[in-house]
């Protein structure tokens, strides 16, 4: 059987407290019961705010759902005032986190060598980093492949091979963040095939799509993608169901 689909989000900073507890249980209950989940076509994975991370590892304990947190620390532990080391992301049950957000380049002035020191901690904490990469403005795929192999490049330089399904790279082109519509099918399939050659040459890793994804766009990508990264079009649970039942379909097609 081929490798699940992967089927992430991360919740940013939309969701109240309870309010992710709820959304949390609501798709703990969804994954239960779904055959995608269940048959082991779809693995999914969320990451909520900080607070929140106990409470949601508890809420998914009964399932496979993979928790992680959408930040930590480039320090080990120690005196960082505010922040939060995958030593204790490990050690309280999450098992992936995410690594250079579009958000966190851009608002928090994150570099290459930061989200490199915090990829190399993670993974020598067994957390798979979820890193994005992706090219600022719109253009042609080719450039835009490119452009992400160098930062794939720049931040791994220093890990270790082989990565394997540890490593998850959300392709996230930031002009298709926060729109609304994804990138073009074209465009996607282009930059994900080429980045997943280069992971596949060069010590392994899954590539996954992010920028307002939701229903419909995994079925259009037909298999140019190892899963999805969801942000605002999964805020109604459901969503996530009708992706699922997306996965069954492709699961089906690829058997004819
Ligand atoms: O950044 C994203 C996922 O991390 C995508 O968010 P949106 O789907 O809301 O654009």
């Amino acid at each position: 059987m081929s490798a699940p689909l992967l089927i992430g989000t991360s919740l940013k900073m939309y969701f109240g407290y309870q309010q992710t507890l709820d959304w949390c249980r609501q798709v703990a209950d969804i994954a239960q019961r779904h055959p995608a989940v269940t048959q082991g076509h779809a693995a999914l994975f969320i990451m909520p705010s900080f607070p929140t991370l106990a409470p949601v590892l508890e809420i998914v304990r009964d399932t496979d759902i993979r928790i992680g947190a959408q930040n930590l620390s480039d320090q080990p532990p120690g005196a960082w005032t505010g922040e939060v080391s995958a030593a204790m992301l490990a050690e309280m049950g999450c098992r992936c986190v995410e690594i250079g957000h579009a958000e966190r380049r851009r608002h928090f002035h994150e570099d290459e060598a930061l989200i490199a020191a915090k990829t190399a901690l993670a993974m020598a904490q067994g957390l798979s980093p979820v890193l994005c990469v992706g090219e600022v403005d719109e253009g042609d795929p080719g450039l835009a492949a490119s452009e992400c192999i160098r930062q794939i490049d720049s931040v791994l330089a220093d890990t270790p091979q082989p990565r394997g399904a540890d490593l998850i790279v959300a392709y996230e082109p930031h002009w298709a963040i926060g729109a609304s519509q994804p990138a073009s099918s074209e465009h996607i399939s282009t930059v994900c095939l080429k980045l997943q050659a280069h992971l596949d040459a060069h010590g392994g890793g899954r590539v996954i799509y992010g920028g307002s994804a939701g229903p419909g766009l995994l079925s259009r990508l037909e298999g140019s993608v190892q899963g999805m990264f969801l942000g605002r079009f999964v805020h109604d649970a459901r969503a996530f169901e009708q992706i699922l039942d997306e996965v069954m379909t492709l699961q089906a097609a690829s058997h004819q």
